[in-house]
């Protein structure tokens, strides 16, 4: 740009020297060419830099989620989440490339300006400058004041977003409660609250221009005034005047591009603090450093004197527990809903850390093992045994994709589900979508508990699952356990009383404690909460109960 008049002059005196013209125009249009060029790959790199900064940041944020923490988890709203990683990453790469390149260039221009300014005349510089110094406070002032409102626009566009997910995520429950109207109302209202703090953005960032444009007013009009008064004293020349006053309307472009460019930087930055606070998720201990291969015959676990209080609870979750499994056997868990069941897995898992105490898997305290290590000891099913996308060998082989095909099939007998899985369409190929292909629950359920067991887990953690199966897979269901057993230790909660009573010792919880030990005959004998539980089940006036 600043070589074009040269070059074109240099044209206008060779057409008056009546020389050839043939090299001028040549350098004009080489310089055009490469300006083109430049301008080409300026966008070009721009984009590939700003492509790489949203890798960049989705890849460090889907990596601490998945190392998060599982409370700090589980904390997180989904709907929140997609919009931190999805839509403010596309806002920051805008901030940090486009808006941060435009201020760079329009920071020179004016620099260039300013210097030529300040070479014709200093006095007449201050006082421009000066005025427009007082507009780019105020346009600073503004830019701070578009960052608060984008930040504000940034969550109540999420809370839109964790609204929506929410209701897409229970569509059967809104219906059934006829609270379709309610929802859409309620999502309605979170859109507005969106929409006002947008509004707010370009209220604000809308006033960058006039107060730029006044500035140069104000200052423009100083200039002439004082300028003119200036030439009639004879200490100004009426040629140094113009060029100023032409140099000054120079550096107004560059100066509205530049708060522009800041006022969209600002709002980019609201997106990147969004995505650094998602990014700053409390991540999971990674575990001690002693990788030590699991000890053959140790106990399978032993609780000692471990207590542990959730965050927001007001009593321990799990009281002052001590006890000891055998490497092989059968273990159950009853108690009341709430008794903490769910906690002792939670801890032996290492999912959350216990207050007090220690929990020893297969012989190693599972403070000072590698997570990886601990968690390869143990097997969990899930009560509600989530089954992924994808095939059923895909499903069967998530913890382990370099299994062998003996493998598969070893995991699938002591699951009892050989034939379950050879009379599906495609065998191991069959693909389990979204909905699942009619695996009844317990089939479900063997199916969690034949992936978990691929791994040879010292400790197979089963959450029975609480609806109810029918006969045929309860007994299924009752085999594999005890086939299992016989190799490592099964530890179930057990909500079904049959489970209980084929386990070769059952634990009785209450209120976080241990309150019985000791086979079904044993407790029937001797517990009365047990005896209560049991009663419920077996009894006739029980038995519709569950
Ligand atoms: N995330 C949590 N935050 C706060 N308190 C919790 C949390 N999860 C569980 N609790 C509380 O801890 C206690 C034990 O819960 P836990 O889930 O271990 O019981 P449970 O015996 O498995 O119950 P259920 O049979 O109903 O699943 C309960 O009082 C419960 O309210």
């Amino acid at each position: 740009m600043l070589l074009q008049p040269v070059l074109i002059g240099h044209l206008i005196s060779t057409v008056a020297a009546g020389e050839p013209i043939t090299r001028p125009i040549t350098y004009i249009v080489l310089l055009f060419a490469a300006d083109a060029l430049l301008a080409a790959t300026h966008l070009y790199l721009i984009g590939v830099a700003g492509e790489n900064i949203v890798l960049d940041l989705r890849t460090t944020v889907t990596g601490r989620l998945l190392h998060a923490a599982l409370p700090a988890f589980h904390r997180l709203e989904h709907g929140d989440v997609f919009n931190r990683t999805l839509a403010d990453t596309s806002l920051a790469r805008m901030a940090l490339t486009s808006s941060v390149a435009q201020m760079i260039t329009a920071g020179f221009s004016m620099i260039g300006c300013i210097a030529v300014m300040a070479w014709l005349d200093w006095r007449l510089l201050l006082a421009a400058l000066g005025c427009l110094g007082g507009a780019s406070a105020i346009a600073l002032l503004l830019a701070k004041a578009v960052r608060a409102a984008a930040t504000q626009n940034r969550e109540d566009t999420s809370a839109y977003g964790s609204g929506l997910l929410r209701v897409l995520g229970a569509a059967t429950t809104v219906k059934a409660s006829r609270a379709e109207q309610r929802e859409a109302e309620h999502l309605a209202g979170l859109a507005g609250a969106a929409r006002r703090s947008g509004i707010r953005v370009t209220r604000l960032s809308a006033l960058f221009l006039p107060a730029i444009n006044v500035g140069t007013q104000v200052s423009l009009a100083v200039v002439i005034a004082w300028g003119v008064a200036r030439t009639t004293t004879g200490s100004l020349t009426a040629a140094d005047l113009t060029a100023f006053i032409m140099y000054l309307f120079y550096l107004v472009s560059p100066l509205v591009l530049f708060f522009l460019g800041l006022g969209e930087f600002q709002q980019g930055r609201a997106a990147i603090d969004r995505v650094k606070e998602l990014a700053g998720i409390e991540q999971e201990p990674t575990g001690g450093a002693a990788a030590t291969p699991a000890v053959t015959g140790a106990p399978a676990v032993v609780f000692t004197g471990v207590s542990y209080r959730y965050p927001e609870a007001g009593r321990p979750a799990v009281d002052d527990v001590s006890f000891a499994l055998p490497p092989t056997g059968v273990t159950a868990v009853v108690g009341p809903s709430g008794a903490g069941k769910t906690t002792l897995f939670q801890l032996i898992e290492r999912f959350r850390t216990p207050d007090t105490g220690v929990v020893q898997v297969s012989g190693d305290d599972g403070a000072g093992l590698p997570l990886t290590e601990l968690r390869g000891r143990i097997g969990l099913v899930e009560q509600d045994a989530p089954l992924m996308r994808g095939t059923v060998r895909e499903n069967l082989t998530y913890a382990h994709p370099a299994a062998t095909g003996d493998e598969i099939a070893a995991a699938l007998r002591d699951a009892h589900l050989t034939e379950v899985v050879d009379a599906l369409p495609n065998g191991l190929d069959t693909e389990l979508g979204e909905g699942g292909i009619g695996l009844s629950g317990g089939q479900k359920q063997r199916l969690a508990i034949a992936r978990a067991l691929i791994g040879r887990p010292r400790l197979l953690l089963l959450d029975e699952a609480t609806s109810n199966l029918d006969s045929d897979s309860e007994q299924a269901l009752r085999d594999a356990v005890a086939t299992i057993g016989r190799r490592c230790h099964v530890l179930t909660i057990a909500h079904r009383m049959s489970t209980a009573m084929g386990a070769d010792e059952i634990i009785v919880m209450e209120d976080g404690r241990v309150r019985a030990r000791g086979t079904h005959a044993e407790l029937m004998a001797t517990d009365e909460v047990y005896g209560r539980l049991a009663g419920r089940q077996l009894t006739p006036a029980g038995a519709a109960a569950p």
